[in-house]
């Protein structure tokens, strides 16, 4: 027999769990598979495993419009219906009101309110008065009695922000940002059910990449060199983001190391880790014509342009205002 002709005869390649159909693709976790299935079975298997969600539960779906929240929209609404979640869920859109970005990006949540059936609350920043986005979707969450929310981070954005909590030393962030339920003690715990998810495999997804807009106010130095730095990992051993995820949920921390105490903010009670949370501290400065007030450092010193002696106008020593900066976000 010839050598090529021995070649033509080779059997295409199949599904390595059906064994029957050609692959979709080349998967970072396994190998060769029935994509479609086994990526909302994957998504499944987190829920259960992870105890995300009880029956009955009002549950908001922190909708931004992007891939990531549209594709979670649609798979939780249909594993809701599969497996009789018996979740009430909904869509919550924050709109800040940037033009161009937000009101694109809002039309797509109003067109998966009608594709996949789930009600849609927008909510304007005006409404919540409150200036800060990760606060805004809590808060907005809260005015409308939810049990739960839910975001899109996925595995990609988990490990960026591992990395990130490793590159500033922030243990406090580092032993909670690997937790797939944040928040359980505060008013509204938040889930991501993308937890091990790549982000490419939402990208591949079917329904999605229509009219979806990148939010021009989104870039941040410091996690945009992180999430390049992940992605030419992933680029030469795909696992490398599970892995950096794994290392974020394996670290152990000394018990030496003190841990910054998680209180109220004095001035409108939310959660906060300081004497204000950070919204009142920008909130106070807009107020006060320092809108720079709560965004990063002082030239002079004090930390969120906040000089620490002096008094504010609601009377009260702002002592303890230090907090990181703008980027430095939980989720
Ligand atoms: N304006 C918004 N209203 C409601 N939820 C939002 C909004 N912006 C972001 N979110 C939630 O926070 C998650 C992470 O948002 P981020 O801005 O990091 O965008 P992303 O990773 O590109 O996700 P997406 O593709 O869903 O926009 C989103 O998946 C979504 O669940």
């Amino acid at each position: 027999m010839e050598k090529g002709e021995a070649k033509s005869k080779k059997p295409p390649r199949l599904c390595c769990i059906c064994n029957e159909r050609r692959p979709v693709l080349k998967r970072p976790k396994t190998l060769q598979q029935c994509f479609y299935e086994v990526f909302e079975e994957e998504i499944h298997q987190a829920i259960v495993k992870n105890r995300l969600f009880k029956s009955g539960e009002r549950v908001a779906i922190g909708a931004s419009g992007g891939k990531d929240s549209t594709v979670l929209a649609y798979v939780l609404s249909e594993l809701n219906r599969r497996h009789s979640y018996g979740l009430d869920l909904f869509l919550l859109s924050i709109d800040e009101g940037i033009t161009g970005y937000r009101d694109d990006s809002l039309e797509t949540v109003k067109r998966n309110e009608l594709q996949y059936g789930l009600p849609l609350q927008i909510l304007s920043y005006k409404e919540i008065f409150f200036m800060f986005f990760v606060k805004a979707l809590d808060r907005g969450a809260a005015l409308l009695k939810v049990d739960k929310l839910v975001t899109g981070h996925n595995a990609d954005d988990i490990a960026e922000t591992v990395l990130l909590n490793i590159l500033r030393g922030d243990i406090a962030r580092l032993s909670r940002c690997t937790s797939i339920t944040t928040g359980e003690d505060g008013p509204i715990p938040r889930c991501k059910p993308f937890k091990y998810t790549y982000e490419k495999e939402i990208v591949i997804y079917p329904f999605l990449l229509q009219n979806l807009s990148e939010c021009i106010y989104s870039p941040n130095a410091y996690r945009g060199f992180a999430r390049e730095f992940i992605k030419d990992l992933e680029r030469l051993r795909p696992r490398a983001i599970l892995d950096i995820i794994k290392s974020g949920e394996d670290f152990r921390i000394a018990t030496t190391t003190k841990m910054p105490e998680q209180g109220t903010c004095e001035r409108c009670g939310y959660i906060s880790s300081q004497k204000w949370c950070k919204a009142c501290v920008l909130l106070d400065g807009l107020n006060r014509g320092l809108p720079k007030m709560g965004i990063g450092r002082a030239r002079g010193g004090g930390v969120n342009g906040v000089d620490h002696k002096k008094e504010t106008k609601a009377g009260s020593t702002v002592k303890s205002l230090e907090s990181k900066q703008c980027g430095s976000l939980d989720f």
